[in-house]
């Protein structure tokens, strides 16, 4: 794998600042004092610590302007943003506790913590923590502790510790509460295939996987998949790490820009040459049920939680960010199926980047696409409806259409980012529309700037809460007799019902500003007329595509081979992508065997150990050059010896689900599983010439293995993230513990065979083959069948030696077990300190055979974060 140590590093840089354990005290060296007295400080040059500045007299002035939100409530508003961000996080709910984390919290916290809080706080919130109302089944939770008192204040203590312990393992999620509501109005079901286009960090894509996984039964996989893309590789490697918890097979990540995210597929000549049958044709486009468009944006709306924000803002921030935010969104239409939902979100407030995006959508889809309203989701979620009208700022003056802007601003200033997005040449005038039908106007009413009775409006009740409804009221007065409007100061409404938009603000449920808009795709896009008036005088759109459909069907004969073919028409070159472009172009760089360019750079290469390449090869991906192929796994040899060592039944499927970062099968050193959903992208990806670029898929379910004394009969052990997906097929090397002695492993890590309580399991254990085994709980006396097919079953990865068994899972994991078996079965492990053998926990320095010990420790007891990531 390319990168190598040098990339380890980073990695792990950024998992630390991305994961970061935010219940931790982040500078210690501060005093207290300086810490309650400074919210949010902030060193100025001299290295002090001051209070940020919560002021930017810009952002009041552009915001009141705006009217997002009434007058009155101004004040309001303004303070709550001064205040800092509540904590809140997430339960995980596909983890293996997530019931008894979410009792603790109902039944011990939630009472424990009143006391305490009302020592702590003098605010007027009631309670300490509580459920998010409007997130399903109690599983979002919200602090009335801001994180300096969690961490300062000794009778919190407990329940801080409990959060930066089940944080650490991934139990839980710290997520800012309203970016959560994203993906609840994605709809989602388990088949539903999803493409999360700016997915990093991924906080998002968990979410998205906990649905798809939710009604899973124990060693089955969903019939879904998703596809979570971002642009910064360093940033898809968080992603990774974040989403490495889940254990799933049926997530690719994919590292594109979003606005020109691939098309896969095939054409109908294709398939017959290939001899599939129009019966596979579901697996010929790559096309989502589901989209989730988060897109990049100002970030306004985290003015709480990241204060420095009041110093960086001003308005260009937005206006710098809204075309690439429709290309995204235009990006995603395409990509969705007819009948497919799409979820467009930002963390601004800014209609530029909200409202005028989705405006623009809507023209450019030209009525294939609708925006929903979904007013009645999520009852107890509390939002306002979008704007209908809104002004651009621009060098410090407010344009109330695109007329307004000088000619030598048009290209950055866009008629897309006005109500109307009509577009204004020189000398043009805007033409009065009030009165007149829609069949009398000349262009298509969609495309025409509007100004509208506020009264008509279906909007009214938010359109009038904003200073501009004044205004446009003004206007209107004015407009009603008049036939063309040069006035500067025209206000636009636009013509769309973006009041079904969703704005949430923080003063309503005391959270950040979020912005989310539904929408559901009614139709093949078309080529959009509308988008050419729009931008007639804009820069040219990057690629056709954002305007076609480019996909195949039916309305687009099928005219020419698929994308990897040599003889493509012009015209179907033209509508991709340029990275569609730039791969097909590349089909003539030489393959990945002997053609890699020549570099200088690490390589953490199958050894696993980091060495320096010199001048080596760089991994080539298909068309990508410095990413690891992925190759299907398809050695029978190593395939047989796996399942018979491990006893794993024919009825889970290997055969076209495994499969490396590494095309030389006796090198390969991880081995991931992939779901149904997953294969069939690949097999689609193969054939179109490898357009996707992957940088991780699949769960981790075999590692190569070797012991010091040769005495590992199997090349290859369990993972411990596979265990779940493998265990109910799993029929030899595994021996089902007592309580007591599974604790009594957890606590030592290393135990004698002569040192369990139960004397019956250590026979066993050391009856085992030498080499990975599986250590099952059995609390009570259930029967092996019972316990395999049972979700809360409770099993780890150990190392059987000569004499003694040691576990395989890092220490974090292994503590955080203990405590939870803890918490369910109230016991405690005492241990007779004379009866078990050696009481030191580091398996390493205590393996006294079996396995290397240092490869037990690089394998099996380093946090996952510091693991390579989705490849070899
Ligand atoms: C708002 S964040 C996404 C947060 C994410 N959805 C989550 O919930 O964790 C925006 C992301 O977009 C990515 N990004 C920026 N420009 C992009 C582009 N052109 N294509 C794809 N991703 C992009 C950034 O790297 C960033 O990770």
């Amino acid at each position: 794998m390319g990168g190598g140590q040098k990339r380890g590093r980073t990695q792990r840089r950024h998992f630390r600042q991305g994961r970061e354990n935010v219940w931790k005290h982040n500078n210690p060296k501060k005093t207290r004092s300086e810490d309650d007295q400074n919210p949010n400080p902030n060193p100025n040059p001299n290295g002090n610590w001051e209070p940020f500045i919560s002021q930017n007299p810009g952002f009041e002035e552009y915001y009141k302007e705006q009217g997002i939100v009434p007058k009155e409530e101004w004040e309001e508003f303004m303070a709550l943003l001064r205040k800092p961000l509540p904590a809140a996080f997430r339960i995980n709910s596909s983890g293996q506790f997530f019931e008894d984390i979410r009792s603790q919290l109902e039944n011990d916290f939630m009472k424990s913590l009143e006391a305490e809080f009302k020592q702590v706080n003098n605010e007027h919130e009631i309670e300490a923590i509580r459920p998010l109302p409007w997130y399903p089944d109690n599983l979002a939770w919200h602090l009335n502790f801001s994180r300096m008192q969690l961490r300062k204040n000794q009778t919190l203590e407990r329940f801080h510790e409990f959060l930066k312990q089940e944080n650490e393992v991934g139990n839980i999620t710290r997520q800012e509460a309203v970016s959560m509501v994203p993906p609840l109005f994605l709809d989602v079901l388990p088949d539903h295939h999803i493409l999360d286009m700016c997915a990093a960090p991924g906080s998002k894509t968990f979410q998205l996987l906990e649905v798809i996984h939710q009604s899973t039964k124990l060693g089955q996989l969903p019939n879904g998949l998703i596809i979570a893309n971002d642009v910064d590789v360093q940033r898809c490697n968080l992603l990774i790490h974040q989403t490495k918890r889940m254990s799933t097979a049926n997530l690719i990540v994919t590292n594109h820009e979003a606005q020109h995210f691939p098309s896969c597929y095939l054409t109908k000549g294709c398939l017959e040459a290939s001899n599939e049958g129009i019966g596979e044709i579901r697996n010929s486009v790559l096309q989502f049920d589901r989209i989730l468009c988060d897109v990049p944006c100002s970030g306004d709306g985290t003015l709480r939680k990241a204060p420095d924000i009041w110093r960086k803002w001003n308005a260009g921030m937005g206006n710098g960010v809204h075309r690439l935010q429709v290309e995204i969104a235009m990006r995603g239409i395409a990509l969705l199926k007819v009948g497919g939902r799409m979820v467009y979100s930002t963390c601004s407030m800014n209609p530029v980047e909200n409202e005028a995006v989705i405006a623009e959508v809507l023209r450019r889809s030209n009525g294939s696409v609708e925006l929903l309203d979904v007013s009645s989701e999520l009852p107890n979620l509390i939002r306002r409806h979008g704007i209908r009208t809104w002004k651009v700022r621009d060098k410090g003056v407010w344009l109330a259409s695109h007329k307004d802007v000088p000619n030598y601003r048009k290209n950055v200033v866009v008629s897309s980012m006005f109500p109307s997005g009509h577009c204004y040449k020189e000398g043009n005038t805007l033409h009065k529309v009030v009165g007149v039908n829609e069949s009398d106007m000349e262009v298509e009413p969609e495309s025409v700037s509007h100004i509208e009775q506020t009264k008509s409006s279906e909007n009214n009740a938010t359109i009038a809460s904003g200073e501009a409804a004044a205004k446009i009221g003004e206007v209107l007065d004015k407009c009603d007799s008049v036939e063309h409007l040069d006035s500067p100061s025209i206000v636009e409404v636009s013509s769309f019902p973006l009041e079904r938009c969703m704005r949430i603000v923080p003063h309503d449920q005391n959270t950040g500003a979020f912005f989310i808009a539904v929408l559901h795709k009614l139709s093949p896009l078309q080529e959009n007329k509308t988008s050419q008036i729009t931008n007639s005088t804009d820069k040219a759109p990057t690629n056709i595509s954002e305007n076609l459909e480019d996909i195949p069907h039916d309305d687009h004969p099928v005219e020419a081979e698929m994308a990897s073919d040599a003889n493509l028409k012009d015209e179907q070159v033209s509508e991709m992508s340029p990275e569609d472009k730039s791969a097909l172009d590349s089909k003539e760089v030489p393959s990945k065997d002997n053609g890699g360019e020549e570099v200088e750079e690490f390589d953490n290469g199958e050894s696993g150990h980091s060495r320096r390449r010199g001048k080596g090869k760089l991994q080539t991906q298909g068309k990508w050059r410095g990413v690891d192929p992925v190759v299907f796994f398809r050695d029978e040899a190593i395939i047989n010896s796996i399942r018979s060592f491990y006893g794993i039944s024919e009825s889970i499927p290997l055969d076209g689900h495994l499969v490396t970062r590494n095309s030389d099968a006796s090198h390969v050193k991880r081995i991931y599983y992939v779901s149904k959903s997953v294969h069939d992208v690949l097999e689609l990806n193969f054939q179109v010439g490898q357009r996707l670029k992957i940088t991780s898929l699949g769960l981790k379910v075999f590692e190569r293995q070797s012991s010091k004394d040769g005495s590992a009969q199997c090349a290859f052990r369990l993972s411990s993230e596979g265990l779940p997906l493998l265990l109910p097929y799993i029929s030899k090397q595994m021996v089902f513990a007592t309580l007591a002695d599974f604790q009594h492993l957890l606590q030592y890590r290393t135990i004698k065979f002569s040192d369990f309580v139960d004397v019956e399991f250590g026979e066993k254990a050391s009856a085992l083959m030498p080499g990975c085994c599986v250590v099952v709980l059995n609390e009570g006396s259930q029967n092996a069948d019972t316990i395999l097919t049972n979700a809360s079953t409770i099993a780890i990865i150990c190392w059987k030696g000569k004499n003694n068994m040691s576990i395989m899972v890092s220490q974090l994991d292994g503590q955080e077990l203990l405590e939870r078996l803890y918490a369910r079965f109230g016991k405690h492990p005492v241990r007779d300190e004379n009866e078990n053998a050696n009481p030191d926990t580091d398996v390493v320095e205590n393996a006294e055979d079996g396995v290397g010990g240092s490869e037990v420790a690089s394998q099996g007891t380093v946090s996952p974060g510091e693991k390579e990531i989705g490849g070899e």
